[in-house]
């Protein structure tokens, strides 16, 4: 039996980074940065206003008081994105709105609330201490700093970034293309009637959600039953196009596992046990030199087994600096108990502090699934924990990371 360490990496080798491409920020959102950035401007560009005020010189302005206000010109008017600025001549004030660059010689901004607004004399009635709300050149960066190493994940602020250091275009790690395969003649397409021993089919759409949340472009196939001929016809006919192909079901123990039954004598996949539960039973190889990751069927085995194995390998491909969720340590609510030798995964529910388990052990168990915003992590050697234990829980809900 396999350690979850060494499926993790037989899964991991299997993909490839993938060829990086340049691609416009508007469209860059969830992509991860493949090379260095670099600023090709320094942030601030230029000494400029916190303020909407006047630009002073503080050893002109700063004795100013209500009962000994400072009347000065008003020599110049700043508004953002003026690009032409006059120097600050002696006993003179330039009015400056928030982001105008300031003049030579000035040294304070006093803000127009300080003053009574004035357009051609202004009257200063206190103002702050010298060079207050002065942004300066290069405070944030400067410009041939790095801005962002390869491996970020491009986010709301990191596009911001990117833009404000002068980019257009974001060179990314393409989408790996991901096929998405469930099995099972017991299957039936949501929305149809179900005849008794029928279920409704779940995986693809799970499964294909996972992949895009993991960075991935999903291509779902509908589904097949337990028939090899239909299976692999499926299969051949998408495979070229494709980075990967995860399928679910058929590959345990039973009398017509179509997974392991087509793939038996084709490629290179290998199937075997993890020391994991969910998710023992797994397969990973290629077929006709396409990565093909084979998760077993019960709804809660095949999310485990895709957050375990195949979320981390995509993310690889992807350049991600940050393969792996975020996790960290809770204590349980209640007692719990696991088989030895097999690392648990349970669904639990994280508030931050403690994490409640959410349902049973169970593999089938995919309405506790849906409530749960973690993973309890239990080790192999580990069989029985009492309340307040401390636990490591992977959270696997967007919100919480
Ligand atoms: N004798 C043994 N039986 C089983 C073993 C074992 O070691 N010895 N392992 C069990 C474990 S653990 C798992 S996990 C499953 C894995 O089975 P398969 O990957 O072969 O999957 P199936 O048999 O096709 O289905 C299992 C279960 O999941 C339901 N299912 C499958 N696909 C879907 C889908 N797309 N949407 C919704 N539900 C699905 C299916 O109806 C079955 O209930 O094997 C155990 N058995
Ligand atoms: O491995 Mo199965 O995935 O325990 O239910
Ligand atoms: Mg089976």
């Amino acid at each position: 039996m396999r350690t979850v360490e060494e499926h993790q990496a037989a899964v991991a080798g299997l993909l490839a980074p993938l060829p990086v491409e340049d691609v416009p920020l508007a469209a860059a959102a969830g992509r991860v940065l493949a090379r260095d950035l670099t600023a090709r401007v320094a942030l601030p560009g230029f000494d400029n206003s916190a303020m909407d005020g006047y630009a002073a010189r503080h050893a002109e302005v700063g004795a100013a008081t209500a009962e000994a206000p400072v009347r000065l010109p008003v020599a110049a008017d700043l508004p953002a994105g003026r690009t032409d600025v006059p120097p600050l001549l002696p006993g003179t004030v330039h009015r400056i709105m928030t982001g105008a660059p300031v003049p030579d010689g000035a040294d304070v901004i006093v803000p127009v609330e300080r003053t009574d607004a004035g357009t051609d004399v202004v009257t200063i009635t206190s103002a702050p201490s010298a060079g207050t709300h002065l942004r300066h050149a290069g405070e944030d960066i400067r410009a041939g700093e790095l801005a962002m190493p390869a491996g970020t994940a491009l986010g709301a602020a990191q596009l911001g970034l990117a833009a404000a250091v002068g980019y257009d275009t974001v060179p990314v790690r393409r989408r790996p293309r991901v096929l998405v395969l469930s099995t099972g003649s017991e299957l039936v397409e949501p929305g149809r009637p179900l005849r008794p021993g029928q279920i409704y089919e779940s995986n693809s759409v799970l499964l294909a959600a996972a992949v895009t949340e993991a960075g991935g472009e999903a291509r779902t196939l509908h589904f097949v039953p337990d028939d090899v001929e239909q299976f692999l016809a499926t299969v051949r006919a998408e495979l070229p196009d494709a980075d990967l192909l995860v399928t679910s079901g058929g590959v345990s123990a039973g009398a017509y596992e179509v997974v392991k039954d087509a793939f038996a004598g084709l490629g290179t996949v290998e199937f075997g046990k993890v020391a994991m539960q969910p998710g023992g039973p797994q397969g990973a190889g290629t077929v006709d030199g396409v990565p093909v990751i084979t998760l077993p069927g019960n709804p809660v085995s095949s999310f485990v087994s895709f957050e375990v194995f195949v979320r981390p390998a995509l993310r690889r491909a992807l350049g991600h600096a940050s393969p792996d969720r975020l996790r960290t340590t809770a204590r349980l609510t209640a007692p719990l108990r696991s088989p030895a030798g097999r690392r648990q995964f349970l669904r639990g529910r994280f508030d931050g502090e403690v994490v409640d388990q959410v349902g049973g052990p169970g593999s089938h168990l995919v309405a506790h699934l849906a409530r749960a915003n973690c993973l309890v992590v239990v080790p192999e050697d580990v069989t029985d924990l009492p309340a307040g234990a401390q636990v490591t829980v992977v959270l696997i809900e967007g919100a919480l990371q």
